[in-house]
């Protein structure tokens, strides 16, 4: 399992960088659980971790406006993500995640065919009234996105195994799978979550509160970062 770490500045970055994470992630949790950090923001982190490793950034939670997530998603671009990652929260049926991810990854693929889009459904997602991740990998698949993702839309400290169980989320992963693409499971994960992840078999793991010691509101700690990347190559 790949690791993905999310910090929200160029300090952060720096820990999980040199922590050892696989994929650091730009975000920025004053604007949601997927909220987009400034252009700016995502040029430093590029430029501090310096090709170690490949650089994420979400765009935002979004609802249904193609138009804007695909501007969005151009911008994260030539900011220099390799990973734009966009948040289908308001988004209720097959029909409108078609539509968006379609967009998204034109605007993302004819800038640069080599950069992957991320389409993130919600564990939670019937608490926040979004289409069921399991409905995603298909529809992913159609719209050309190389990972589907599942990740919490409120960040209460509630994770995604409080909404999805081994079963389900093992469903979503073998999808992704079926069909062609890589897979993520995030949600307030815990250390004692990494057996039960092992079992279930995604690509990548998403973190951050369980990187910051459980308080996702204070900062990465880098010998939890090394922690977990030891114990995800054990
Ligand atoms: O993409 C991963 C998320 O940032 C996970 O954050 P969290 O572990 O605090 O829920």
């Amino acid at each position: 399992m790949k690791l993905l770490v999310s910090p929200i500045n160029r300090e952060e970055a720096i820990i999980a960088s040199i922590g050892g994470a696989d994929i650091v992630d730009v975000k920025n949790p004053k604007e949601g659980s997927l909220g987009a950090n400034f252009p700016w923001i995502i040029r430093e982190v590029k430029a501090v971790v310096n090709g170690r490793q490949p650089i994420s950034a979400t765009i935002g939670d979004f609802n249904y406006k193609p138009g804007t997530a695909a501007l969005a998603a151009l911008g994260a671009a030539v900011a220099g993500a390799d990973y734009i990652k966009v948040g289908l929260y308001d988004i209720q049926t097959e029909a409108q995640a078609l539509e968006l991810l379609t967009k998204v990854t034109r605007a993302v693929k004819d800038y640069d065919p080599s950069k992957k889009v991320v389409a993130s459904g919600y564990s939670d997602y019937r608490r926040i009234n979004s289409i069921s991740p399991v409905l995603l990998p298909a529809v992913a698949a159609e719209a050309g996105v190389d990972v589907v993702m599942v990740d919490t839309g409120i960040k209460d400290g509630k994770s995604t195994f409080e909404f999805m169980d081994e079963k389900e989320l093992k469903e979503f992963t073998d999808l992704a799978h079926k069909y062609g693409l890589e897979n993520a499971i995030a949600g307030s994960l815990k250390f004692e979550d990494l057996p039960v992840l092992e079992r279930i078999g995604p690509d990548i793991i998403g973190v951050r509160g369980m990187v910051c010691g459980g308080d996702r509101r204070t900062a990465i700690r880098q010998e939890l970062v090394e922690k977990l990347v030891a114990e995800c190559q054990a």
